[in-house]
């Protein structure tokens, strides 16, 4: 059973088609980049597993449940929404401490209290923060800020991790460390992991495959040394030699 499967799915605003997948899928336990230019539809793309945007049209089926357009909505969507966690470009840290806002999706789960301090903490020694549970989020550095939004993904222990920009607006010390723990993680876990990225050579460190999102289509896919040493598209072959590509 695939982790994902996408069936013929559109999304668009008013006659604009924003994205349109007839098929794909990903497997169990490997890691996926997806990279193409500005407004090609990453991030659309990303939302719309993640249910916070409503498809046009098509279905997806997560670890073979299929669900339809018209039902992907949080309130339909809710126990498939429970089988991954996102990332997203600026994550919000909440007004509390470290601690609650990795916390805070284990307390939706239900998860008792004493269980949910030993997941928490052990979120937070992956991320390299936990001495930093008492501090308020709001206080933390960007780069602090997305390793707590990783650690806030990583406690639902998720099947699938939707990273969007995972190190948009990072330097580089923060960059090497956020991409070290995801290296980690990978490791430890047999997760699927989707991470839309601007850095091309991010994409080539961390995927097994990478694909190529084009005005609102997917028009490569491949194993990322194939994507990048050998790529059959010409706009891929020009995305990836830097010329402009629109
Ligand atoms: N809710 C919306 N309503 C209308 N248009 C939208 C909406 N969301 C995104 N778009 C448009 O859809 C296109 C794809 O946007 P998206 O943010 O998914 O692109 P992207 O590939 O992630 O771009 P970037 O790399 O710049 O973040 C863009 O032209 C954008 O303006």
């Amino acid at each position: 059973m695939k982790p994902l499967e996408i069936h013929n799915l559109t999304v668009a605003s008013g006659e604009r088609i924003l994205l349109s997948i007839p098929a794909a899928s990903f497997d169990e336990g490997v890691m996926y980049g997806i990279v193409g230019p500005s407004g090609a539809g990453k991030s659309t793309f990303l939302r719309v597993l993640n249910l916070l945007e409503k498809p046009r049209s098509g279905s997806l089926s997560i670890w073979g449940h299929k669900v339809n357009a018209a039902e992907l909505s949080h309130s339909k969507g809710v126990h498939l929404q429970r089988q991954m966690a996102f990332v997203a470009q600026k994550p919000a840290m909440f007004q509390t401490t470290v601690f609650d806002n990795v916390a805070l999706g284990l307390s939706y789960r239900g998860v008792p209290r004493s269980r949910r301090a030993q997941l928490v903490r052990k979120a937070l020694d992956l991320v390299g923060l936990e001495a930093a549970a008492g501090r308020k989020a709001t206080s933390l550095s960007g780069g602090e800020a997305q390793r707590i939004a990783l650690a806030r993904a990583l406690v639902l222990e998720p099947k699938l991790l939707l990273l969007d920009e995972p190190t948009s607006n990072l330097d580089p010390a923060n960059v090497a460390i956020i991409e070290q723990i995801i290296t980690r993680i990978r490791k430890e876990r047999a997760m699927t992991v989707l991470m839309v990225t601007h850095h091309l050579q991010q994409a080539r460190r961390l995927s097994d495959q990478c694909l190529f999102l084009h005005q609102g289509q997917i028009i490569e896919q491949n194993d990322t040394e194939a994507f990048f040493e050998s790529p059959r598209h010409e706009a891929l072959q020009d995305f990836i030699s830097g010329k402009m590509v629109y």
